[in-house]
């Protein structure tokens, strides 16, 4: 049988390219061509194949055993906290961070302690809820997949909790970063059941990522 590799379209599989080369792995030319309808890619080792998934779907594939291993940025494992998925390795790739943020003219004016209810925009419903529930803030989480910026601007939120690099998502839309929930990177996974039916194959590929992080 053989072994799946899930990565994620946009910009990990980008900046995980050179990873995978340093680590010996060569998929079909086209896995990196995102106008490509094909999913599932051969590489140069036989018995190893790469899919190309959506980033959150990178941990459901590996948290079902559907892919044994895979490339996932820390935000997603955070959000599912799937017990079926290990992260062995930080890969040093795609580094933000998850944040809350408000806009500009509000900042610092909201009394948290006296505020029972918060409408908070996220794609991290878990994280944002277990965020303001340890503040003792009952937040309301109004689920999007992208764009969460304009919603406070739009009246559909007080707060965002999204993730922020440099900052200029939240500067050309007015808001600005008031607390940061956690430093995100993308980690090497894999599926437990798998590492313990297949610890030899498993085990070389989580050394070979290991070395290409060394090399
Ligand atoms: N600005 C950023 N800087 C660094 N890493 C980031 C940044 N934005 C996202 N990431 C990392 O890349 C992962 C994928 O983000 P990306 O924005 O490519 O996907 P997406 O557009 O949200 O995905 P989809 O198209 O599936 O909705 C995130 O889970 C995070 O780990
Ligand atoms: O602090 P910055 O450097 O501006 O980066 C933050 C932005 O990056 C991500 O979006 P992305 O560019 O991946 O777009 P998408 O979520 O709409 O795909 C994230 O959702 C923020 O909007």
């Amino acid at each position: 049988m053989s072994i799946v590799l899930a990565l994620p379209k946009g910009r990990i599989l980008k900046d995980a390219g050179p990873l995978l080369a340093r680590a010996g792995i060569f998929p079909e030319a086209d896995y990196a061509d995102e106008s490509s309808r094909r999913m599932r890619f051969p590489t140069n080792h036989p018995e190893l194949d790469v899919i190309r998934v959506r980033s959150f779907d990178v941990a459901t594939f590996v948290a079902f055993g559907a892919a044994q291993i895979g490339i996932c940025g820390s935000d997603v494992l955070m959000e599912f906290d799937y017990p079926e998925v290990y992260a062995p390795l930080d890969l040093g790739i795609g580094q933000c961070r998850i944040s809350v943020a408000e806009p500009k003219d509000d900042a610092g004016q909201t009394d948290f302690t006296r505020a029972s209810r918060i409408r908070v925009a996220s794609k991290y419903p878990n994280m944002a809820k277990k965020h303001f529930a340890a503040k003792g803030i009952q937040a309301e989480i109004v689920a999007l997949n992208g764009a969460m910026e304009l919603a406070p601007g739009l009246g559909l939120s007080r707060l965002i909790v999204d993730l922020v690099q440099t900052g200029s998502t939240l500067k050309a839309n007015g808001l600005v970063e008031t607390d940061v929930i956690a430093q995100v990177s993308s980690r090497l996974i894999v599926n437990r059941i798998a590492l313990k039916t297949r610890p030899d194959e498993i085990g070389a590929w989580i050394e070979a990522f290991r070395k290409a992080l060394s090399a």
